[in-house]
């Protein structure tokens, strides 16, 4: 099934229109220089941006997903986490709940996979950057959504917690969900399913890894060459 489809989508001075078909199941990837347009697009697929075209979710127009259901259907995660208010952190994940109801389902496990159990009783406006970002990622992990909205979800996290979250990422994708992520490190979008890459706010290239993160796109898109070298890998235990 489509877990996402885009036709047409675009924002005016922003985005050019442009087309994109995600399957559930697949882990996908945005990428491009600053300013190229990745997190307007993510927020228009998200229904978070006013744009021109049609967005559907499961096949489904967003125009006529009530609003409580598009809370259940999807989870999005900012590219910054900031917090006005000093909610505990358990309080901000259990917001991914809202949707449901405020069942709590799932909000202790979400806290766990993100590494959050020793602070979730501090206060989430005295977090680190690293921190407030992993409990953004909780709160969409505990809305067990089809659609994942994830803007650069990795650029504050260290390591350990970057690939644990990249793992996370695979593994809600193998459950069936859809992953959008926008990202900069294009060795690690070259391990995911698919890659849209954008130039100017236009899309240059989509589709397997191998074939967009070429070396005549990486030296037009961003200026650089590329040269495959061994190098450091790090990996999870
Ligand atoms: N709120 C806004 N109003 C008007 N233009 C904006 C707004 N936010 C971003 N833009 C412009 O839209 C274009 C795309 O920005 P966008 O934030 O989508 O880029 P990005 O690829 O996510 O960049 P980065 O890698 O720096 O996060 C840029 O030219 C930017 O200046």
């Amino acid at each position: 099934m489509k877990a996402l489809e885009l036709k047409d989508v675009g924002v005016a001075g922003r985005l050019q229109p442009l087309d994109l078909s995600v399957e559930a199941g697949q882990l996908v990837g945005l990428v491009g220089p600053n300013g190229s347009g990745k997190s307007t697009l993510l927020s228009a697929a998200a229904g978070l941006l006013p744009a021109s075209g049609q967005v559907c979710w499961q096949e489904r127009k967003l125009d006529e997903l009530a609003v409580m259901e598009r809370g259940r259907m999807a989870a999005w995660v900012p590219q910054e986490a900031h917090f006005s208010f000093g909610f505990t952190v358990r309080s901000v994940v259990a917001q991914g709940r809202f949707a449901h109801g405020d069942d709590g389902n799932g909000v202790e496990e979400a806290l766990q996979r993100l590494d959050l159990m020793e602070l979730a009783d501090r206060p989430v406006d005295r977090l680190s950057g690293g921190e407030r970002h992993r409990v953004m990622l909780a709160r969409a992990l505990a809305v067990r959504p089809r659609l994942h909205f994830w803007d650069e979800p990795l650029a504050a996290l260290d390591v350990r917690h970057a690939l644990e979250v990249l793992v996370l990422a695979r593994e809600l994708a193998d459950q069936g969900a859809a992953v959008l992520l926008s990202l900069h490190d294009l060795r690690v979008a070259h391990c995911l399913d698919q890659v849209v890459m954008l130039d100017r706010g236009q899309l240059r290239a989509k589709g397997p890894p191998a074939e967009v993160l070429s070396a005549g796109h990486l030296e037009h898109v961003f200026g650089v060459k590329l040269r495959t070298a061994p190098g450091m890998i790090l990996e999870l235990p």
